[in-house]
């Protein structure tokens, strides 16, 4: 093997380091080809866009917008797309990566994308919201396709940006194709428990790696970082399990409650306080750096990138992670973490309990037909436990740690599919 080496891990990371440098790892101990690492490495297709809007006041603005499809080996690529004000390409481009290895471990029939606009959802009325996402989706028009490329909510986005995207595309097509989206209203075509399906993922993960640790869940505390879609639902759903849930927090702060936080009441707040928690009365409010450190069992960050790093890693107390956020914990930080003993179950595992019920959406959409709730969480939760046997198994074959040995498992579907496809 003669890989091009990563580029060095520097003091401050990018998620497309880090993702390479584990990438990295993991073909070294699978012993990848030369050839496939390097189609590996790369995205397939990067499209940046530029997108004039017309603002309320009469202006136009202009936001830049991007796609990356990192592989579509396994099929149609698939992956979220995210508004906020820090998305760029290197973070699409590990996004999309990501989404590649998530969609292996679970093996679900789908390459990865991601996709995003630089702008804050927050400052924006829904009609310019709605302008920009028709804007986007006519740009992306030539990428996106049932069979090609299927977007899904990310964060800053959700339901009502996946219908609007899924009509501009229909229009366009002169016809609906509600299979090009996935996330969508019900009424639509969204599939009963995809709203659920990331939360309930990272709860089944937490509770496949509880039972190893032999962590009683009615013992257990829990601190969440990001309570949007995925944070919310992952506690409300431990919640009913047992586990009590300490530790919030959103862009407006942290809040936390040692003898535990109704997840019910936090979320009727937040969502009576234009979706955050900012005073909520259900716990005391501490500094958000020190919510990541707390004294718990379980830590979930299930915000954004690049929270547990070299810097603080150290001195994180849970002895379990959880990520329900993409690409959460830098790489540095994981030689940290695990010589002292915490155990991660990675993104691209936790949090894969959206894409599999997307693509049972994608499934439903194409077959015309509509599952029940029942159906769509028993597979899931199916999908979930098996991956994260495969995952601890691997894990202990290797003895590498549980990102490692699912970066194990995806590279080793994908570069063997890609040997039976050939033509390269
Ligand atoms: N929605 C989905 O189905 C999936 C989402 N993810 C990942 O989960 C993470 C969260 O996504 P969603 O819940 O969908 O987004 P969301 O937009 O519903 O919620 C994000 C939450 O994070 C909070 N937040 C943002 N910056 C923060 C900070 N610096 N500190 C604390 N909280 C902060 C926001 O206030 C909000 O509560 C992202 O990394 C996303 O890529 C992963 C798989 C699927
Ligand atoms: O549901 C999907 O298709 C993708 C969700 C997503 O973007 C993610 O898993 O990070």
């Amino acid at each position: 093997m003669g890989y091009i080496e990563p580029a060095p891990i520097k003091d401050k990371e990018n998620p497309f380091e880090s993702m390479m440098s584990r990438f990295h790892i993991a073909a070294q101990a699978l012993g990848l080809d030369d050839e496939i690492y390097n189609v590996l490495k790369s995205p397939y297709k990067q499209a940046i866009v530029s997108l004039p809007v017309t603002m309320d006041d009469g202006s136009i603005k202009v936001f830049e917008g991007y796609r990356v499809i990192h592989s579509n080996i396994l099929g149609p690529s698939k992956g979220g797309v995210r508004y906020d004000m820090g998305v760029n390409l290197d973070e699409v481009k590990a996004l999309a990566a990501w989404m590649t290895w998530k969609c292996a471990v679970v093996d679900i029939p789908y390459g990865g994308a991601k996709g995003g606009i630089k702008c804050n959802p927050r400052e924006m009325s829904p009609g310019e919201i709605e302008r920009l996402t028709r804007a986007y989706t006519q740009n992306m028009h030539e990428i996106f396709g049932p069979d090609r490329d299927i977007p899904a909510p990310d964060m800053g986005t959700g339901p009502r940006e996946m219908a609007w995207m899924m009509d501009e595309y229909s229009r366009a097509q002169g016809m609906t194709v509600n299979a090009v989206v996935t996330g969508k209203p019900i009424v639509l075509g969204g599939s009963l428990g995809r709203t659920e399906a990331t939360g309930r993922g990272v709860m089944i993960s937490a509770l496949a790696a509880m039972e190893k640790m032999k962590i009683n869940p009615f013992n257990a505390k829990c601190a969440i970082q990001g309570f949007g879609n995925v944070g919310s639902w992952a506690g409300k759903l431990l919640e009913e399990r047992g586990v009590s849930v300490v530790a919030i927090s959103d862009v407006s702060g942290a809040y936390f409650n040692d003898g535990g936080i109704n997840m019910n009441e936090a979320i009727a707040y937040r969502d009576k306080n234009n979706g955050q928690l900012e005073g909520f009365p259900g716990a005391e409010k501490i500094n958000p750096d020190e919510l990541l450190l707390l004294d718990v069992d379980v830590l979930i960050p299930a915000a954004k990138e690049d929270v547990i790093t070299f810097d603080n890693a150290a001195k994180i107390k849970a002895k379990l992670i959880v990520e329900g956020a993409n690409g959460p914990t830098s790489a540095r930080a994981d030689a940290i973490l695990q010589e002292n003993d915490v155990l991660a179950v990675p993104d691209i595992l936790a949090n894969a309990g959206g894409v599999t019920v997307s693509y049972f959406e994608w499934v439903q959409n194409r077959l015309g037909y509509k599952w029940t709730r029942e159906r769509v969480n028993r597979r899931s939760d199916r999908i979930m436990k098996t991956s994260f046997n495969k995952v601890y198994e691997i894990s202990q074959e290797y003895k590498v740690s549980l990102r490692i040995a699912a970066y194990i498992v995806a590279i080793e579907k994908v570069s063997t599919t890609y040997k039976y496809r050939g033509g390269f």
